[in-house]
């Protein structure tokens, strides 16, 4: 373990380049744009593209297409481009996706990070930073949710990243690298420049289906549960914007190439909206009052999940710039209209 090398084909000059997984994902596309942004110029992406997109990766950051799993690819591509960071995205991400294909969300979250920090660490990878999720708190006790709460994930998705953290916290203890978890609540929104945004088609996730059903790309919206014990019978959900989760990574970053220790973060504001909040908010910025169907329960949904956001300002000194749902939807909104127009060319 612990070995440098490098390429014949090195990225060149005496910075470290860094590796996104799923960097042609919604998120770790909104990370790459924040460390261009930050002048990190060294930025490779391992992508399958299985719901990435290769356009969604900015020019001049070279995409390597293929499996996080594929550990002579990662060797070869962390040797030759000088990485010491890894920042994994490369997941399977629908909850209720995981409750039908438990095995499926184990192998591509907990197989194959397994196999991913194994090869990342043999190649002399020296920091990690992960993508984890508020799923790993499950129904909490405590709203808004600490980091120290005791973790008990209610779905597979939840447990298949509980592993994860487990896991590379193990082996950063064993083999000397460090990390940090960041927990996301639920990321909503696109860059406020319209460079990227959450494009995948068939998408689940609430903001995105609501401004889809608000352009007519959808015939309706459905509720999954009004009988929840919160004030309006629907979940509660702490929606974090894209980029301002992007910069999370970003300092996360630099945290660790300062020599920073190993943390383990929630990402979020600290605030909840219920699902009728955010449809309300949707059909008022769009202009559209679509249909809304009140549903049973969806499996896998925990009634409400809101941040314990201070120990990140704390840690990571990150200062949110975009803490707010009207603006939120509005950046999902345009870039919806931006892929419609895209995807009419
Ligand atoms: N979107 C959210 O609200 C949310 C909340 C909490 C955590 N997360 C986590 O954030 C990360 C990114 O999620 P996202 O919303 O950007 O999803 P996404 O589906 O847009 O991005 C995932 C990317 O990973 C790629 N990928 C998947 N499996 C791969 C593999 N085996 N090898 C190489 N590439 C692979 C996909 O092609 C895609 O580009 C995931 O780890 C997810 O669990 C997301
Ligand atoms: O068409 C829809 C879509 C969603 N919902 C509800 O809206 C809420 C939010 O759902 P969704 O946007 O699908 O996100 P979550 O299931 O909360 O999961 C997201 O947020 C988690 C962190 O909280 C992440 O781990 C997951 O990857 C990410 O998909 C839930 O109560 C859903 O039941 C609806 O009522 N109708």
């Amino acid at each position: 373990m612990g070995v440098r090398g490098r390429g014949e084909n090195g990225t060149g000059g005496g910075d470290m380049a860094v590796l996104v997984t799923g960097g042609a994902g919604y998120i770790g596309s909104h990370m790459v744009l924040a460390l261009l942004d930050a002048g990190h110029e060294e930025v490779v992406v391992l992508d399958d593209l299985s719901t990435g997109f290769d356009w969604a990766v900015p020019e001049g950051v070279k995409l390597v297409v293929g499996d996080v799993a594929d550990q002579a690819l990662v060797t070869q591509t962390i040797l030759q481009h000088r990485i010491d960071a890894l920042a994994h995205f490369a997941a399977r991400i629908v909850v209720p996706d995981s409750v039908s294909d438990p095995l499926g969300y184990y192998l591509a979250n907990t197989v194959k990070t397994r196999s991913l920090i194994e090869a990342s660490v043999r190649a002399g990878v020296r920091h990690v930073i992960f993508s984890s999720t508020a799923a790993v708190y499950g129904e909490p006790e405590v709203v808004p949710v600490p980091e120290d709460l005791p973790l008990k994930p209610i779905n597979p998705y939840g447990r298949s990243k509980l592993m994860s953290e487990w896991m590379i916290a193990d082996a950063a203890a064993a083999h000397g690298f460090s990390y940090v978890i960041l927990r996301y609540f639920n990321v909503a929104g696109a860059d406020p420049a319209g460079r990227s945004g959450q494009s995948t088609p068939n998408a689940t996730h609430l903001i995105k289906v609501a401004t889809q059903a608000a352009l007519g790309q959808r015939e309706r919206l459905d509720v999954f549960g009004t009988d929840y014990a919160t004030p309006d019978g629907s979940c509660l959900r702490d929606y974090i914007q894209v980029s301002d989760l992007a910069a999370a990574h970003r300092v996360a970053l630099d945290h660790l190439r300062a020599g920073g220790e190993s943390l383990t973060l929630n990402c979020g504001y600290g605030r909840g909206y219920s699902v009728l909040e955010v449809i309300d908010v949707v059909k008022r910025l769009s202009g559209r009052d679509f249909e809304v169907r009140l549903c049973p329960r969806r499996p896998g949904d925990p009634a409400q999940i809101v941040a314990e956001a201070a120990l990140i300002r704390d840690r990571l000194g990150w200062k949110p710039r975009h803490d707010d749902l009207d603006a939120i939807v509005a950046q999902a909104l345009a870039w919806e209209q931006h892929l419609g127009k895209r995807n009419r060319l």
